[in-house]
């Protein structure tokens, strides 16, 4: 299965229109280009993962105009792709009585959707704590992987990753991919890689990380995106700066992992 990582930087001065436009023709481009099975965009890329004073106005229902540009994106490049998250307008207030959720997206070339809202939000009492719904429910879900078998691909966002029991979780139904897309900052750039490869080693699992890069809302993002072998090999790793990761993962590896090195039947419940 061929992934791509698309590692996008930004500022204060592109408007979300704008960056849609742009990240639109880059993909189309990289699609184009390397024939991927799955495309990976990071986190809140279009209203920003720390401008929080956004959000409210950036939000869009599930078949809004970001939503529709994303499955148009996904048919016309014939590949799977992980749009990253967007700020989610709920019909109806959640448990805590917000309306907002960040919401992550799956999209197929057939018009396939798979949606997850991050569980674990992050702001320790303000930004996503303080604005949005904590999502609920554990999402895995099959996608093509350019072979005759189908690939299980686990879905988190970013601060998710400090949560080990949640990939335990996603193991546990299937999961051979982790997909977790991120808005991490520089200043904590080192556990965004440390856990990735944590991960990986002990859920014997791939893990596909597309980070932000570029300074917005004055806080600098991290980039050093990467993708981790189910034995903990890093694969591919970006730099700091707008950066696309093109790697050939086999799917395969995770059974040969798995039965070589048999340390999940040790487990104790
Ligand atoms: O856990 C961290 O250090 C960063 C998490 C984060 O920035 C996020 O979830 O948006």
């Amino acid at each position: 299965m061929r992934a791509a990582i698309v590692q996008l930087a930004y500022g204060d001065a592109e408007t979300m229109p704008e960056r849609v436009e742009r990240v639109c023709a880059l993909v189309r481009d990289v699609a184009a280009e390397h024939r991927p099975d799955l495309v990976v965009l990071p986190e809140l890329w279009g209203p920003t993962g720390f401008d929080y004073r956004r959000w409210e106005g950036l939000a869009e229902p599930l078949d809004g105009p970001w939503v529709e540009a994303m499955t148009q994106l996904a048919a016309d490049t014939a590949t799977t792709l992980h749009a990253g998250s967007f700020i989610e307008r709920l019909a109806a207030p959640g448990p805590d009585g917000r309306t907002l959720a960040n919401t992550s997206l799956l999209l197929t070339a057939d018009g396939g959707r798979t949606a997850y809202r991050k569980i674990h939000r992050f702001g320790f009492g303000s930004g996503e704590p303080k604005l949005l719904e904590a999502g609920a429910d554990v999402i895995t879900t099959q996608i093509a992987s350019g072979t005759a078998e189908p690939v299980t691909v686990g879905l988190s966002t970013c601060y998710d990753l400090r949560f080990p029991e949640l990939y335990r979780q996603q193991l546990d139904a299937g999961a051979q991919v982790f997909v977790v897309p991120a808005a991490w900052p520089a200043a904590r750039v080192a556990h965004w890689t440390l856990l990735g490869r944590a991960r990986a080693v002990e859920d014997q699992a791939f893990v596909l990380q597309c980070n932000t890069a570029g300074t917005h809302a004055g806080t600098e993002m991290g980039g050093r995106s990467q993708v981790v072998a189910p034995t903990g090999e890093v694969l591919a790793e970006a730099g700091v700066d707008e950066e696309v990761l093109v790697v050939d993962i086999d799917p395969a590896l995770v059974t040969s992992t798995r039965a070589g090195f048999p340390v999940l039947t040790d487990r104790r419940l």
